[in-house]
């Protein structure tokens, strides 16, 4: 489990008008990247309210788009095609490969996965790591893209909940590294409130016990096969929590489970649907290619 906050406080010390930070001590310093995204959420958030408060943006979420069934059209997907329902992932960057697509945009990317078969987007809406914007969901559902969005955060906090669902998203996502099982409780209701549904994302079996315990409504799973702290990648995980008493609780009880990253040719497809995926999340071999919609229809082995 990651620590949710630097242990005495503050990572840095700033110094004011004079322009620079101090260190503070060693143990104040974030352990792996996940820790660092979520430290800076805090700052990043607290900024969010103090330009748009959580009631404005409620208002917008009463005004916002009816939110579609995500879930639902992955299960389609899966019965159509009798492949995992394709979540592709509308991604500029990552902290472990730097800029993916430098001729990056969120539209148009966003409807080249919808033409290629893709039954899902997600949408990375953080801007520090990421190059994402919450903004992203709001231009592509005024494009008219029709695939339900996931809204791809690190999310801490309910605020961040509202603000997916006030852009248009019609789900998120919620990772157990980061979130104790208080806190998942937490977000699975207020983001049930909102009507958005969520994948709650596992790496580990033990995550994946943990998460079992909660009530989890009607919200899908997501094994990530990259490592958040070292970003190594490595399908083998899928399958090894799979085949866990953990794994075989999902399928008893017909939780839908997504496989995540490192997902880039139809065989790792099939890999992950043996080991009982219903769903995958991808993004790097779509996002990096010159012709998403292609890239979609390859993976997919649609003709
Ligand atoms: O992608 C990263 O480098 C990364 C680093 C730190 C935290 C999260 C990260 N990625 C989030 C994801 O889970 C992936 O974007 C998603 O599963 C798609 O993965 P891929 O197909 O390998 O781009």
């Amino acid at each position: 489990m990651i620590r949710r906050r630097p242990p005495e406080g503050k990572a840095r010390q700033p110094c004011g008008i004079v322009g620079f930070e101090v260190p503070m001590a060693e143990t104040s310093k974030a352990r792996n990247i996940l820790e660092e995204i979520v430290w800076f959420k805090a700052e990043e958030i607290a900024d969010m309210r103090n330009r748009q408060s959580i009631q404005q943006l409620s208002i917008l979420v009463g005004r916002a788009p009816p939110p579609r069934d995500f879930i639902g059209a992955l299960r389609a997907a899966m019965q159509r095609m009798g492949k995992p329902g394709l979540i592709a992932e509308v991604k500029k960057a990552s902290p472990s490969r730097g800029v993916l697509q430098p001729d990056f945009d969120a539209v148009r990317i966003a409807q080249a996965y919808e033409a290629g078969g893709a039954a899902c987007l997600s949408v990375l809406t953080d801007a520090r790591y990421f190059q994402g914007s919450f903004q992203f969901l709001a231009d592509i559902r005024a494009a008219g893209v029709a695939c339900p969005l996931l809204a791809k955060e690190f999310i801490v906090e309910a605020y961040q909940l509202f603000k997916a669902r006030a852009m248009g998203a019609d789900a998120a996502l919620l990772i157990a590294a980061v979130l104790p099982n208080t806190d998942l409780a937490y977000l699975l209701k207020s983001a049930a409130k909102l009507g958005l549904q969520i994948i709650v994302e596992v790496h580990t079996i033990a995550e994946l016990e943990r998460v079992l315990r909660l009530d989890l409504g009607n919200a899908m799973l997501g094994i990530n096969n990259r490592n958040l702290e070292d970003f190594t990648v490595d399908l083998g995980n899928t399958r090894t929590i799979m085949e866990s008493a953990a794994g075989k609780e999902v399928l008893q009880r017909g939780l839908l489970m997504a496989g995540e990253s490192g997902i880039f040719a139809p065989v790792d497809v099939d890999f992950v649907q043996k080991a009982g995926c219903g769903a995958i999340l991808v993004g790097e071999s779509l996002v990096k290619t010159g012709d998403p919609a292609a890239a979609v229809r390859q993976l997919l082995s649609l003709s």
